[in-house]
């Protein structure tokens, strides 16, 4: 049973097919990555998954739950994060007030029942080990919006995670990024596998190739193969269509 699973996803711009009948699984510590040239629809996809554009046709499930009626915010509940290319950290805040924010808006109702301030003490132990799982522990106390670029993302990360999620969408986490910042999130993302499924949509071809177990390739809205890198790579259609289009200087 897959973690994730679309089915028949189709959605409509006017006559133009954006999303073109989409089936696509995503599995328990698998990191899938969705590729595809520019204008295939992959801002269009995530837009569905994650609520934020209502499907003409089609399921989403999470753990055999359909929360293809659900609305955005009602779907992290049912497991699901994103990791957005517009960065959310707040950039007046410190790296530990954003952390706090994020784990309050997701505390549990088991919460509610402990006294005050042991209450908070479990929220910033909380805090504090988000902190560290993205590296970002030094930065406690500086504000987000001095920190580099790199540094930011993975702050964006970690408020995903804060959420516990079972499907955690990252949509670009490498755009932007300098060689280095871009190794630090593929450690990153690696880190994660294990504890959650991923779905992962980048242009950084060489952090898709490392880090993906399976890659779907979405052409003109539809799925033009999944497989592995080899799989994809090997594949004559993906070099005519989308690696050719990436030497001719896509980004
Ligand atoms: N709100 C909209 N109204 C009309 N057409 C749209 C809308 N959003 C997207 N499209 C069209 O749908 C198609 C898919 O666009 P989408 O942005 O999803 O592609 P993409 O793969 O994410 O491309 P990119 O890599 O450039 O972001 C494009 O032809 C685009 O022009």
């Amino acid at each position: 049973m897959s973690l994730f699973r679309i089915e028949g996803l189709v959605k409509r711009f006017g006559g133009l097919l954006a999303t073109d009948h989409v089936d696509l699984t995503v599995e328990q510590g698998e990191v899938h990555a969705l590729i595809g040239p520019n204008g295939a629809g992959k801002t269009t996809l995530v837009n569905l998954i994650s609520g934020l554009l209502p499907p003409d046709a089609g399921r989403l499930l999470i753990d055999e739950r359909d929360i293809t009626a659900l609305p955005a915010h009602q779907r992290v509940g049912a497991g699901l994060s994103r990791c957005f290319q517009v960065t959310r950290v707040f950039a007046r805040e410190t790296v530990h007030d954003n952390l706090m924010l994020a784990v309050q808006a997701h505390a549990g109702s088991s919460m509610r029942f402990l006294a005050a301030r042991s209450g908070e003490r479990a929220l910033v132990e909380q805090a504090e080990a988000l902190a560290e799982r993205v590296g970002l522990s030094a930065e406690r106390d500086r504000i987000a919006g001095t920190l580099p670029h790199g540094a930011q993302r993975a702050l964006d990360v970690a408020l995903a995670l804060a959420a516990k999620p079972r499907l955690l969408l990252l949509d670009e986490p490498m755009a932007g990024m300098g060689p280095d910042e871009s190794a630090r999130m593929v450690a990153l993302i690696a880190s994660l596998r294990s504890e959650m499924a991923i779905l992962l949509i980048e242009h950084d071809m060489d952090a898709v190739f490392r880090l993906a177990n399976r890659l779907t390739v979405l052409v003109q809205g539809r799925v033009l193969m999944t497989g592995t890198a080899d799989e994809v790579r090997g594949h004559p259609d993906v070099q005519a269509v989308y690696l050719g289009t990436e030497a001719e200087g896509h980004s």
